[in-house]
């Protein structure tokens, strides 16, 4: 049994999640931003969170989202985390998980080292945090770019105060580099494991989690 736990995110068919359980995913991902290509409404997240078997974890994928939203979310989806891919402030991650009673994973941007101390920052207030690549100036995304950073910012650094996964550009053939490099016990990925640009691979989202659980073929 690995000690590996791999989060798909950006699923939208009930397939994915069936491929992305079957595989050993530990947690799936659902992206409620309406300028992504993996957006899902609330009544699709609702269908395909219930596909998911006890034991996965349903994540909802949000960007600086309002009450007003996240009760929307929180009321017609059954989840069991919130992952916040915005700008949140450490008191807005506070408020968030008082208010929903939901664990927070808070997403930190990392292009070079100037950005590391966001990682103390947000372990003070997040249950996870989950450390991705930091977009592009003039992203249309704040996540699921496909660009990785140098996980050599992160080698040593095993040890967060909070769990913590990698994320950025991870695919099939990356992912076991990123874990030996980061010290990482969990990853995730996005565009590593799509045909298109919202379009999740079966054949991909299999091979990258069995490459990260250490399964053969
Ligand atoms: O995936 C999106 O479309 C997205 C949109 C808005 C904010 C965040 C988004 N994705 C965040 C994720 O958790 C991705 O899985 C993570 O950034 C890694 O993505 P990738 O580099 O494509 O594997």
């Amino acid at each position: 049994m690995s000690d590996i736990r791999v989060k798909i995110c950006g699923l939208r068919t009930a397939d994915d999640i069936e491929t992305a359980a079957k595989a050993g995913a530990a947690y799936v991902g659902f992206v409620f931003f309406a300028k992504s290509p993996r957006h899902v409404s609330l009544e699709d997240a609702a269908e395909l969170a219930a596909l998911a078997p006890m034991g996965v974890c349903k994540v909802a994928l949000t960007v600086n989202a309002s009450n007003s939203e996240l009760d929307a979310i929180t009321a017609a989806v059954p989840l069991d985390m919130l992952q916040l891919h915005g700008s949140e402030s450490p008191e807005r991650v506070t408020e968030i998980k008082a208010r929903y009673g939901l664990p927070v994973m808070k997403a930190i941007g990392i292009a070079d080292e100037a950005d590391l101390p966001q990682i103390d920052i947000y372990s003070a207030v997040a249950d996870q945090l989950l450390i991705d690549a930091k977009p592009p100036k003039n992203a249309d995304l704040p996540g699921g770019n496909g660009l990785a950073f140098d996980w050599r910012l992160l080698a040593g650094r095993k040890y967060w105060q909070r769990p913590w996964m990698l994320a950025g550009g991870l695919t099939p053939e990356t992912v076991n580099e990123g874990i030996r490099m980061t010290g990482t016990s969990q990853v995730d990925v996005s565009s590593g494991v799509e045909s298109a640009p919202g379009v999740k691979d079966q054949a991909l989202i299999e091979s990258f989690t069995r490459s990260a659980l250490g399964k053969q073929g």
